[in-house]
């Protein structure tokens, strides 16, 4: 068992490494032994780079403070556990390993992203992997999938759903559209148990050009697949880039079950970023594992008759690890001492090795405090989206801007998503600049807007105000299914927070009155996530405190803050204003100009011709840049 110390994550070649202990922080260690079945899977997904751990020391950091060396050695004593044991240990992980940390996205300019952190992914024994939507948004990227990775995984590196379009290898004049990966895998356990295993993205839109995603419902119908799934394996193990709960799932369960009715499922999703698990039937369970290195997914099937060939429930059990020394020494039943080998430390060798060739710990300047996406209300000095697009957009922007030298008053636009992580007090790094916020999307506008149009757009973005709603309900709501078919998944993410929060304080305000009542002190636990699904028993490894949350609005803008560096300047409804957008929201931006344009009366119509290139900074630059100004 473990013993009980502390691991201090230390900002491993990431930034400064003289933080301390002495902030009385703590990781809670779990205290309940994981459940063995006959065939047990230890499951990542989205981990998006995060492969040297979280580490900050604001809770819950610490929580996920475990590099992927230590996953790595986490994994081995599991496999050796599995092994006496004598039974099967799969490892799995449902894909978007790209975008999120300076080791996915820091790679120098003209190479490619996510190539030298995917070479520490191939270190470790997966017995399947699925693609994910961020293996799609630049080509090149999927390209290095296709034609390195996947050839690495010798046919488990599957893509059921995901073709790209390569040049054909007996006629190079021509182009074939092939799958990145593969479209399905059998293979057996070291225990001899037949596996047919899928891999499937959800219905996904925003592909580049040069990649596609067929839709689940066409999948399904194919003739490799009715091929594939014809012969009864043991188990089907559908690895795949999709939210196990309100997706297409039951569209593969079903298509399966029809031919297959008792023979088990496992199904391992992604994409939402949540701990969730989801029971089709008696026969199957789906688990989704969290994002970023957070959580790794654990479940265990205790199969009938040793085999699969009963057709009653079969005993499942599920759990969300976090992600750290203690958890993992906790579940290998190793201390300090004996948990790290020499396989797990070269890996996490390896990419600090990385990180400092990226020079990831270059320092842009010193946050002076924390800002966070949720746990701070928007807006606040505390919000990280406050922060971006009413300081740092302004500021950055600037730069070099001979339309803000010119009094020009701008607009600036961002959709709330493209922030993905929390700021920290203190050195703020280029590793910090990426993890807040990663994507590449360049900064277009529209010039001579007039500013009683421009001050609307948000509103109608975020759909706020009664006459927007009513008269733009439809459109919203093909809009966000739309936003939803291109990757947005930030509102699950954040309805999961919301009520992990509700319940939190309905909790406190019980344990409030009973400790009123009975004169008793309340039991602290460490901050984290805490997971309600619909599946049996209690799906969190180690119990916590929810987080605080705030909502926030899908989409945010400069506009009318007194805090913007760039003072607007506004006369009236008609001064003409520079409307700044990121690329990513460019077509919702055009259409809504179109539409208040029309209902004004006004007669304009704008086209793609008059979107112009504002700034040649790049969004993930932008906070960098923003630092070196203001936090130096
Ligand atoms: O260029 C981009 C690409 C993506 N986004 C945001 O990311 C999500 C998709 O990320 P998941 O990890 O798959 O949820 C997308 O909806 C956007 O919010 C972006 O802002 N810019």
């Amino acid at each position: 068992c473990s013993d009980e110390h502390v691991h201090l994550p230390a900002k491993r070649g990431l930034g400064s490494p003289s933080l301390s202990l002495g902030l009385g922080w703590t990781i809670a260690a779990p205290t309940r032994p994981l459940e063995w079945g006959d065939l047990n899977v230890l499951h990542t997904t989205d981990t998006h780079g995060w492969l040297l751990g979280h580490q900050e020391l604001s809770p819950p950091e610490p929580n996920y403070s475990g590099t992927f060396g230590d996953f790595a050695d986490f994994v081995q004593h599991m496999k050796e556990t599995a092994l006496k044991k004598r039974v099967d240990l799969l490892l799995l992980d449902s894909g978007d390993i790209h975008d999120g940390t300076g080791l996915s996205d820091g790679s120098p300019p003209g190479t490619i992203d996510g190539h030298d952190s995917n070479q520490f992914l191939k270190r470790l024994p997966y017995d399947a992997l699925a693609i994910g939507n961020h293996e799609l948004y630049v080509y090149n990227n999927t390209f290095d999938m296709y034609s390195d990775f996947a050839l690495h995984w010798k046919g488990r590196y599957l893509s059921s759903n995901v073709n790209i379009t390569v040049p054909d290898p007996s006629d190079s004049s021509q182009n074939v559209s092939v799958p990145v990966g593969s479209r399905f895998a059998k293979f057996r356990t070291l225990m001899g148990r037949r596996v047919t295993s899928l891999g499937v993205l959800f219905d996904f839109t925003g592909f580049v050009d040069g990649t596609n995603v067929q839709p689940v419902e066409d999948m399904v119908k194919e003739q490799w697949f009715a091929e594939a799934i014809e012969e009864e394996p043991d188990l089907f193990l559908l690895v795949g880039h999709m939210p196990v709960s309100e997706d297409n799932w039951p569209i593969v369960f079903d298509a399966i079950r029809v031919i297959h009715p008792t023979t088990p499922i496992l199904i391992f999703g992604g994409h939402a970023h949540v701990r969730d698990c989801v029971q089709l039937d008696g026969r199957s369970m789906a688990l989704a594992s969290g994002r970023y290195m957070e959580t790794v997914g654990w479940m265990s099937v205790k199969f009938d008759n040793k085999q699969s060939s009963g057709s009653g429930n079969l005993t499942f059990s599920r759990r969300y690890l976090d992600t750290n020394r203690l958890t993992y020494e906790f579940h290998t039943g190793r201390n300090n001492r004996t948990f790290e080998t020499w396989y797990g430390s070269s890996i996490t060798r390896g990419l600090e090795e990385l990180a400092e060739n990226y020079d990831l710990s270059f320092e842009y300047g010193i946050a002076p405090r924390d800002y966070t996406i949720s746990r701070d209300p928007y807006p606040s000095n505390g919000s990280s989206l406050t922060l971006f697009i009413e300081e740092a957009v302004p500021i950055a922007l600037a730069v070099n801007n001979t339309r803000i030298a010119e009094g020009i008053p701008a607009l600036f636009l961002t959709n709330s998503g493209s922030q993905r992580f929390d700021i920290f007090q203190g050195s703020f790094t280029k590793n910090d600049e990426l993890t807040a916020s990663p994507y590449t999307n360049e900064f277009w506008f529209l010039s001579n807007v007039s500013y009683g149009i421009a001050n609307q757009v948000l509103a109608v973005l975020n759909v706020e105000g009664s006459d927007l709603r009513k008269r733009g309900l439809e459109r919203t709501r093909k809009r966000m299914e739309e936003m939803y078919k291109r990757g947005d998944v930030e509102m699950i993410y954040n309805k999961w927070l919301e009520e992990m929060y509700a319940r939190e304080v309905a909790r406190a305000r019980e344990l409030e009155l009973d400790r009123r009542a009975d004169n008793t002190t309340d039991i602290v636990s460490t901050m984290g996530y805490v997971t309600t699904d619909s599946c049996p028993g209690i799906g969190d490894d180690t119990p916590h405190t929810a987080l605080p949350f705030f909502s926030t609005p899908g989409y945010i803008s400069s506009i009318d803050s007194p805090s913007t560096a760039a003072p607007l300047n506004i006369t009236s409804d008609s001064t003409p204003v520079d409307v700044v957008f990121v690329d990513f929201i460019a077509e919702d931006v055009l259409e809504i100009i179109n539409d208040l344009e029309a209902e004004s009366g006004s007669g304009k119509v704008y086209t793609e011709d008059d979107v112009g290139l504002y700034h040649n900074l790049l969004s993930n630059q932008v906070l960098g840049v923003f630092a070196q100004e203001a936090w130096n």
